[in-house]
């Protein structure tokens, strides 16, 4: 649904050059939450405002739903009409909500529609239909600044939705909530996607924001995109680091010299083996279990365990293969050092 071609971005001013976007590849899948994590200038925003030409990339390509927006003239609000048109069905939500404080919550809601041309009538039904939408429906007629900080973002929701969009962009939209209001608009977001099929491409520099809606994530740096893919792959991905983020072990034990350590991740199904009972009986080894935990991660059950197997890797190599036979996935830790070998 949203593909970025070696997307470059180059800002120039007062004679310095800095490159905030360096050659990224991304692809977002209909109706999948995507989530871009990266500390702060690793180029989340502009690559964002990228997507919907709010900034002209300096190079590389953005397609979003069979459209390649680079290739239609103008930006901002000197968009071309194909431009204006394309942009219509990419809503997008911003972290201080942006709404007007003059007009009512219905009215900020109508805006969009007033510009797209409806009538009164048609722009009245569908804000009160958003608003309905979003949970809002009691305070159309309060003015933004009655409402709390969990319902601004829900009037900025609603008015993203107005063009019917098949995209929503959100930029850091919780960032500015305190936990409690983070989840339920998140979950609001969750439901969207679910309810109208719509594909959301989210950033953050909030791990949890990740954890706790995304099917699929990338991490940026300096620019680039270190790594991405879909949050059950990253887990089962040797080294990944956002997997490391995303459910951390370092509090566990690392075993004695001389002995096997290695980490089992599972996942759905596979979470609910006795796969330890079932390796002790059958290689009659003692089993010493030096750490686990489980989170929920994108919606699915993952657990995280590390275990001792007695002797070297050499004596372990059978019992490893029967753990990876049974759908885990098992990583050998050097004992050393504690790093995954
Ligand atoms: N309009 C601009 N002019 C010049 N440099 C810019 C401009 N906008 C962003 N930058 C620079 O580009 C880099 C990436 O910035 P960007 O805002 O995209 O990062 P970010 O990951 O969103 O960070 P944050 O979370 O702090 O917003 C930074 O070095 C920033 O200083």
């Amino acid at each position: 649904m949203i593909t970025t071609k070696d997307l470059t971005k180059v800002y120039r001013s007062r004679g310095r050059e800095v490159t905030a976007l360096d050659g990224v590849d991304l692809h977002v899948r209909e109706g999948e939450v995507y989530g871009v994590v990266g500390t702060s200038g690793a180029g989340k925003s502009t690559l964002i405002r990228c997507v919907n030409m709010l900034e002209r990339p300096s190079s590389g390509s953005v397609t979003v739903d069979g459209v390649e927006l680079n290739a239609l003239p103008g930006q901002e609000h000197r968009a071309g009409r194909d431009l204006r048109e394309a942009r219509r069905r990419i809503g997008m939500v911003f972290q201080h909500f942006n709404l007007l404080s003059s007009r009512t919550v219905q009215q900020n809601v109508e805006l969009p529609l007033e510009i797209i041309g409806l009538d009164r009538t048609q722009r009245h039904r569908k804000a009160a239909e958003l608003l309905d939408l979003v949970g809002l429906a009691d305070k159309a007629r309060n003015y933004p600044g009655q409402l709390s900080g969990g319902q601004k973002q829900r009037v900025g929701i609603a008015r993203a939705l107005a063009g019917d969009p098949k995209v929503l962009l959100s930029d850091e939209a919780t960032s500015a909530l305190d936990p409690e209001t983070t989840r339920s608009i998140l979950s609001l977001l969750r439901d969207l996607n679910r309810q109208l099929g719509l594909t959301v491409l989210l950033i953050t520099h909030e791990m949890d924001v990740i954890k706790s809606v995304c099917d699929s994530a990338a991490l940026m740096r300096g620019g680039k995109v270190i790594e991405s893919g879909g949050l059950t792959e990253l887990l089962a991905t040797r080294n990944s680091e956002l997997a490391r983020e995303l459910f951390p072990l370092g509090e566990f034990g690392h075993g004695q010299p001389g002995n096997t350590v290695v980490e089992i991740t599972f996942q759905g199904d596979t979470s609910a083996q006795p796969f330890v009972s079932q390796l002790a009986r059958t290689y009659q080894i003692d089993i010493n279990i030096l750490g686990a935990a489980v989170e929920h991660i994108g919606g699915r059950m993952v657990g995280r365990m590390r275990v001792e197997l007695p002797g070297g890797h050499q004596e372990n190599v059978v019992p490893i293969g029967f753990l990876r036979e049974q759908g885990l996935q098992v990583e050998t830790v050097n004992e050393a050092n504690g790093a995954v070998a």
